[in-house]
């Protein structure tokens, strides 16, 4: 060994450890870390021009530590402070809390053939959407019981790329069972979901108002909503004429489900919705209506409901804001959905009530199933299974078609993240807030990407989506689920770390 080699040895070692002091010493779990997120750092300042909290949009910084957001500074008062700690500078793009969907079908466990919760929790990640609230139905069987919510949060432990929680059934067999729905709610479900019409799923029977009025009482002692899915057949045979309708004329399949199915169902909800007032019978429960499209009567029975000091709120979904009937091609079943997308004037009135504050959020309502079940080759509207699958896009979707009426990013924190929260009772959740799980979506609003096959599209059925095809503006750059980045332009966390979430 000559002089220099001993002199440069020593020198190489020490500038080796110093690096890896400097690098490691903010993340001592690295290597746990480093399979849950693309950026192995437990301590950082996300940068941007944008950041969506619930005081406005500023210019600055968010420092989150471990899975938390610990501080946010405007940029004026930064003065070069973050040098400290490891930075990731987004510029322009824009930052948001991750959006929250409180209304999609996994399909987890039992018809992972339609979904799963790996490939829909990547596409949620894609999306934006750092945290759903998974339906009772679709999956198989339906979780109805405490028992059956165990396989849904066995189904998902380690599948997930984002945070999961579950609603529960309410159905004709336990509503009148207070220990069977007392103890699907201390296993966890969130709340309660039901249908006033069939759901197509034999395990999923639809209820009627006595079973709501008693699942509310229950949920009352808990503080967690009942969803209804609020339909009430009205008779449908007498709407189509023999051999007149074309089954693959989208206007048949809409003359099948008028708006007098979601008046019907909501006039009937609002005789029990009264007992959630307080000082009422089941004050502390709360009615959540899913996925709107009526935006008539059944909107102002709502809207009056909501005045006499009923706990309500109402969803619509981007379906209904992005479409109208008008448009959707002979056969195309790719659009079916219940209740249908109706014609561009009430859509024009949806975005109306959206905006004045009348529908409080927004929610994909993603409902996929295997190609198959929407016999594209008959392309036969009453036949075809139903469901709209978006659980990728709802985020460009929103706001290609928002922006045309000036909807703010306020607005989408609003309706996307923020009131999702609340319905959920995720009190860390919903905002770019101190103390707040680091939960944040990163996006470009001014890049416009087509919805083609070269698009990387993470859900299992892309070609059953209505939105392949279109073209959108907003695209996701960026998820963190509780600091850690899971998606990243076009690339997935290794591992699925994403929580279940269980009501406590
Ligand atoms: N069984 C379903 O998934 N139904 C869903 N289907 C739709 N929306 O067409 C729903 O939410 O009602
Ligand atoms: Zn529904
Ligand atoms: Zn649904």
């Amino acid at each position: 060994m000559d002089y220099l080699q001993l002199r440069v040895l020593p020198l190489l070692a020490l500038l080796a450890s110093l690096l890896y002091f400097f690098y490691f010493q903010d993340s001592p779990t690295l290597f746990e870390r480093s399979d849950c997120s693309l950026f192995p750092y437990n301590h950082y300042w996300i940068i941007s021009e944008s950041i969506v909290t619930p005081r406005g949009v500023i210019s600055g910084a968010v420092e989150v530590k471990e899975e938390k957001i610990v501080s946010i500074v405007k940029e004026e008062d930064c003065h070069g402070n973050l040098k400290r700690g490891q930075i990731i500078d987004y510029g322009e793009a824009v930052v948001m809390p991750g959006l929250i969907d409180v209304h999609a079908h996994l399909d987890d466990p039992g018809r992972t053939e339609w979904e799963g919760f790996p490939s829909g929790t990547r596409a949620a990640a894609a999306g934006g959407i750092t945290t759903l609230i998974d339906m009772p139905l679709n999956n198989l069987p339906s979780t109805v019981s405490a028992e059956t919510l165990k396989l849904k949060i066995d189904a998902a432990e380690k599948n997930i790329y984002v945070d999961v929680g579950f609603w529960g059934g309410l159905v004709p067999e336990n509503a009148f069972d207070a220990n069977s729905l007392e103890a699907l709610l201390s296993a966890g479900a969130l709340g309660l979901k039901s249908f006033m019409c069939p759901s197509g799923i034999n395990d999923f029977p639809m209820t009627n108002s006595s079973h709501i009025k008693e699942g509310l009482s229950i949920l009352a002692k808990y503080r967690r909503p009942l969803l209804v899915h609020a339909e009430i057949p009205q008779d449908s045979e007498s709407y189509l004429e023999d051999g007149e309708d074309d089954p693959r004329s989208y206007s048949t399949y809409l003359k099948t489900r008028p708006p007098s199915w979601e008046e019907a169902a909501i006039r009937e909800l609002l005789t029990v919705s009264q007992d959630t007032r307080i000082g009422g019978p089941a004050e502390g429960a709360h009615l959540h209506v899913v996925h709107l499209s009526d935006a008539g009567s059944s909107l102002q029975l709502l809207k009056q409901a909501k005045s006499n000091g009923d706990s309500v709120t109402v969803e619509t979904c981007p379906h209904y804001l992005a479409f109208s009937a008008e448009e959707i091609k002979d056969g195309d079943t790719r659009f079916k959905c219940a209740p249908p997308i109706r014609d561009a004037a009430n859509k024009e009135r949806l975005w109306t009530a959206l905006l004045e504050g009348d529908i409080d959020m927004l929610s994909s309502d993603h409902s996929p199933s295997v190609p198959d079940l929407k016999l594209f080759d008959e392309g036969n509207f009453l036949k075809a299974w139903g469901g709209i699958s978006s659980l990728q896009f709802v985020l460009p979707v929103t706001w290609s078609h928002g922006r045309q009426y000036g909807v703010t990013l306020e607005q989408l924190a609003l309706w996307w993240s923020e009131r999702p929260a609340k319905l959920a009772g995720q009190d860390l959740k919903g905002a770019i807030a101190v103390g707040n799980h680091a939960d944040i979506t990163v996006w470009e609003p001014n890049v416009e990407f087509e919805l083609n096959n070269d698009l990387p599209v993470y859900l299992k059925h892309p070609s059953i989506s209505a939105y392949m095809g279109s073209k959108l503006s907003g695209k996701v750059m960026a998820t963190f689920v509780r600091g850690n980045l899971v998606y990243k332009e076009g690339k997935h966390a290794p591992a699925a770390c994403g929580a279940p979430i269980l009501a406590t």
